[in-house]
């Protein structure tokens, strides 16, 4: 991934407490944002020993969570788990995955390599960009590599959070955390927003895509109406100017947001 998307988004990310951590004597605090709009909150008194706060940071195809993901982790130091690296590692070079999605759907998803056979062989690799266009032009195919990938990534999920049980905040970052009903891993959701013409100019940009294959990429995810009305934080991020480190630091500093 260009840009934000090639931050090292570490399992073994050195953690250090942020510099907003929750203000947990302030019971107004929660209502707190700057742009970002925090949208629910349950009720409750505060334990004397706080659980892990799980931030889920979710949002369309290029609306920027790799971006706020980055910003998260270099900033404030926060551990990010990164549902897209764990799904690449599923389907890595020799992987079963890769082997799995070769056998599918043969040479037209097979990454050009230097080496001739049978080294090549040896390692089977992916086209990545090819086997995106297969499966975003078709739900039968996406809902069969998904049927392959998620539950590694679970998988993951469920390794990375046991090793890192003892830290106050962690965050996740997923894509289709709706979609893949992944809410009860976290303790709160925040969405990445940005408005739809923007979203389709970023993901062009991004990805080199022609307008009539960003839009099916965007069209193969939740529309964000239905995510805002899940979520319990919207940040704005449809702007350059959206500033997002001090959206950031007044979510971090709120109260957490726990999902109802
Ligand atoms: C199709 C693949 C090979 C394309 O790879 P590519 O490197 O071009 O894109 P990348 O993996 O970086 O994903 C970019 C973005 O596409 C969107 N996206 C990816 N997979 C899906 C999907 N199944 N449905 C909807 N959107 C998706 C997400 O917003 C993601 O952030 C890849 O996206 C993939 O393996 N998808 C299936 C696994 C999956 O569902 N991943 C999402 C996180 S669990
Ligand atoms: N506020 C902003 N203004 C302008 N461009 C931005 C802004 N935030 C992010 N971008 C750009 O938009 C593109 C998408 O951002 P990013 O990769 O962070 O999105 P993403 O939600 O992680 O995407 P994906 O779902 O594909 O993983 C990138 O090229 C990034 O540099």
């Amino acid at each position: 991934m260009p840009g934000a998307r090639d931050a090292h988004h570490g399992a073994n990310s050195r953690w250090t407490h942020p510099e907003g951590a929750p203000d947990s004597k302030d019971p107004q605090s929660r209502r707190r944002s700057a742009g970002a709009r925090p949208q629910s909150a349950a009720s409750g008194s505060t334990p004397l020993s706080q659980p892990q706060r799980r931030i889920g940071l979710t949002g369309g195809i290029a609306t920027g969570k790799s971006t706020v993901a980055a910003l998260l982790e270099q900033r404030f130091g926060l551990p990010v788990l990164d549902a897209d690296r764990f799904a690449r590692e599923a389907l890595a070079p020799g992987s079963p995955g890769a082997v799995a999605v070769l056998a599918r759907y043969g040479e037209q998803v097979r990454a050009r390599c230097e080496a001739a056979p049978p080294a090549a062989d040896a390692c089977p690799a992916l086209d990545r960009a090819a086997l995106g266009r297969i499966v975003f032009a078709d739900a039968a195919e996406r809902a069969w590599l998904e049927g392959l990938v998620h539950p590694l990534v679970r998988a993951c999920f469920a390794a990375e959070l046991e090793r890192l049980q003892e830290l106050p905040t962690v965050v996740l970052m997923i894509p289709l955390l709706f979609e893949a009903g992944l809410e009860s891993l976290c303790s709160e959701v925040w969405l990445v927003d940005c408005d739809e013409t923007e979203q389709l100019r970023r993901l062009m940009a991004r990805d080199g895509l022609a307008a009539e294959e960003a839009t099916a990429r965007m069209h193969s995810q939740w529309p964000m109406a239905r995510k805002r009305a899940l979520a319990q934080v919207v940040i704005d991020n449809s702007q350059p100017s959206s500033d997002l480190p001090l959206q950031l630091t007044h979510l971090l500093r709120s109260r957490p947001l726990r999902a109802s």
